[in-house]
């Protein structure tokens, strides 16, 4: 039986920057390594005879086997971690690391691999990522049935897309673990009254008092319980029949069903059950696993790196380190420097992670960040998620799009349109539906125009019918912001917002299947999972 080893209990809970060691014996006093270039990608470029339009990437550090043999879930303590908390009590924060150490693992090796090689799919063109959840996990809000919300809708839209599109959907909730927030000011100012920022509640409290403010690490222990508790609930919603796709009709929610999007819905899922009859009177068994069960990931930032490292455990298996604290990771906008904790971290993980590339990055920069967390080039390893707003993506995605290509390495593209397109409106933080979608819209018709694979949609929304998000068939309103605006941090889809993304995607998905068929390209998808 597989196991997991923990890092060693003494290096875990250590929280005092490592004295240098062999361990990075590359770097130089400054803290930046030496500057040399990646076997990997130098024998990929060999190999496909691919010209590449930028110059081959120069890494801060070393990417070799060895290398990479000697990183350790602490080595990131060496380098600059930006976006950290400052706790006032070390002791208590060794406390909490030391505990949540201990603690087992909330996800398993074989089942990171297993998305990783989902993942590979999404970025062949045979299967689409749908990545989806709360900008920002609470503990006030945490509650049995808006986690069955939640999934209930993503399960919804991935029926909608694999029907409408015809593409298996590989689903990965922002769950059980998507807590602690990167934010662009340290402080925020009420009234003439300034306080730290939020930073989610694995940090401290939304509320604006200069108590709740103070970061606190018993908040990383009770983020843990939150997010083992969020995942057994989502494990049985998964396996234990909820997710049988003989119930697709059920999953309608409530208030959707008078909605026009609730409506599509059950027209489409009406069809999805004829189709299940129908294979039912051609001899298909209904109560094999691909019928009764589903495939269900969670993901959240690689932010908080003391949460990380305490859960980052060796594979008996392989001997690869996994972040345990969750099946997939990404690195955040504000946190990808490329000689930096978050990046050093996250290149030693075996999990399969993504990285989150706006309109300020330059196309070798990319390059080289990307040879940096996928040096063998593995696909499904790695997804760039692009999040440039609506009216930047046309302007400058191509660019890192061919870069990319041209250096002969395999990613997965994936589109947040969230993140680009957020505005202030009457005090609050919103997004309109309609730049949403654009932005959906533009990622895929670059990739057509490029002949490349738009592999996935990374989304902040809810199963809750909230008012956050403005526009949509919904038609939330400027006035109607104040209702329902539930959100710690940044404005969701609601459900029905959702939804009417996923019928979108779906016609995308479709005209691409299309296309391929009738050039003879596309492959047959393998149903395996849901
Ligand atoms: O979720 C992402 C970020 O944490 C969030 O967009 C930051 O918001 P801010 O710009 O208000 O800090
Ligand atoms: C912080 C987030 O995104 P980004 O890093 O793209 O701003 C997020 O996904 O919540
Ligand atoms: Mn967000």
């Amino acid at each position: 039986m597989e196991t997991m080893r923990m890092p060693d209990a003494q290096q875990a809970g250590s929280l005092l920057p490592q004295p240098s060691t062999s361990q990075l014996s590359t770097k130089v006093p400054n803290g930046r390594g030496a500057r040399i270039r990646p076997q990997a990608t130098r024998g990929l470029l060999r190999q496909r005879s691919i010209r590449a339009v930028v110059e081959p990437p120069v890494l801060p550090f070393e990417k070799d086997a060895e290398h990479l043999s000697q990183w350790r879930p602490e080595s990131w303590r060496q380098l600059k971690a930006y976006q950290q908390p400052n706790y006032r009590d070390e002791k208590k924060l060794r406390d909490a690391v030391e505990t949540i150490t201990r603690m087992p693992p909330l996800v398993f090796a074989g089942e990171c691999r297993n998305l990783q090689s989902r993942l590979a799919k999404c970025a062949a063109g045979e299967a689409f990522l749908l990545q989806g959840g709360d900008c920002a996990e609470s503990f006030s809000q945490f509650s049995a049935n808006r986690i069955r919300d939640s999934f209930r809708v993503m399960l919804q839209m991935a029926v909608v897309a694999m029907f409408g599109g015809g593409v298996p959907v590989v689903k990965i909730g922002r769950m059980a673990g998507q807590f602690a927030k990167p934010r662009s000011a340290d402080l925020e100012t009420i009234d003439g009254m300034e306080l730290p920022s939020y930073r989610g509640d694995i940090i401290n409290g939304a509320e604006f008092t200069e108590s709740a403010r103070v970061p606190d690490p018993q908040r990383l222990v009770q983020a843990y319980n939150q997010s083992a508790s969020t995942l057994n609930l989502l494990r049985g919603f998964s396996t234990g029949g909820y997710a049988g796709l003989q119930r697709v009709m059920q999953w309608n929610l409530e208030f959707m069903g008078k909605s026009d999007e609730g409506q599509a819905y059950m027209d489409l899922a009406k069809r999805v059950e004829e189709a299940i009859q129908f294979m039912e009177a051609c001899g298909l068994e209904n109560d094999t696993p691909m019928m009764t069960e589903t495939e269900f990931y969670v993901s959240h930032e690689c932010l908080l790196l003391d949460y990380e490292q305490a859960l980052t455990r060796e594979d008996s298996t392989t001997g690869l380190w996994y972040d345990c604290s969750g099946h997939f990771l990404w690195c955040g906008e504000r946190t990808r420097q490329l000689d930096a904790a978050h990046v050093e971290f996250m290149r030693g993980i075996a999990n399969p992670i993504g990285v989150k590339v706006s309109d300020k990055m330059d196309a070798s920069q990319l390059v080289s960040l990307i040879a940096a967390l996928n040096p063998e080039n593995t696909p499904g390893r790695l997804a760039v998620i692009i999040r440039m707003g609506a009216g930047k993506l046309r302007e400058n995605m191509p660019r890192l799009v061919e870069a990319v290509e041209s250096a002969g390495q395999t990613v997965t593209w994936v589109c947040d349109p969230m993140h680009g397109n957020t505005e202030s409106v009457a005090g609050y933080k919103t997004r309109r539906y309609e730049r949403i979608r654009q932005e959906v819209e533009a990622f895929f018709d670059v990739h057509e125009q490029l002949g490349t694979v738009p592999g996935g949609l990374h989304l902040e929304m809810t199963g809750d019918d909230v008012t956050e998000c403005l526009g949509g068939g919904s038609s939330i309103l400027e006035a109607d912001l104040n209702s329902r605006y539930h959100t710690h941090c940044d404005p969701r889809l609601n459900a029905e917002q959702a939804l009417e993304m996923a019928f979108y995607v779906a016609s995308r998905l479709r005209q691409r299947k299309d296309r391929m068929s009738a050039q003879g390209a596309a492959k047959p998808s393998s149903p395996v999972f849901m």
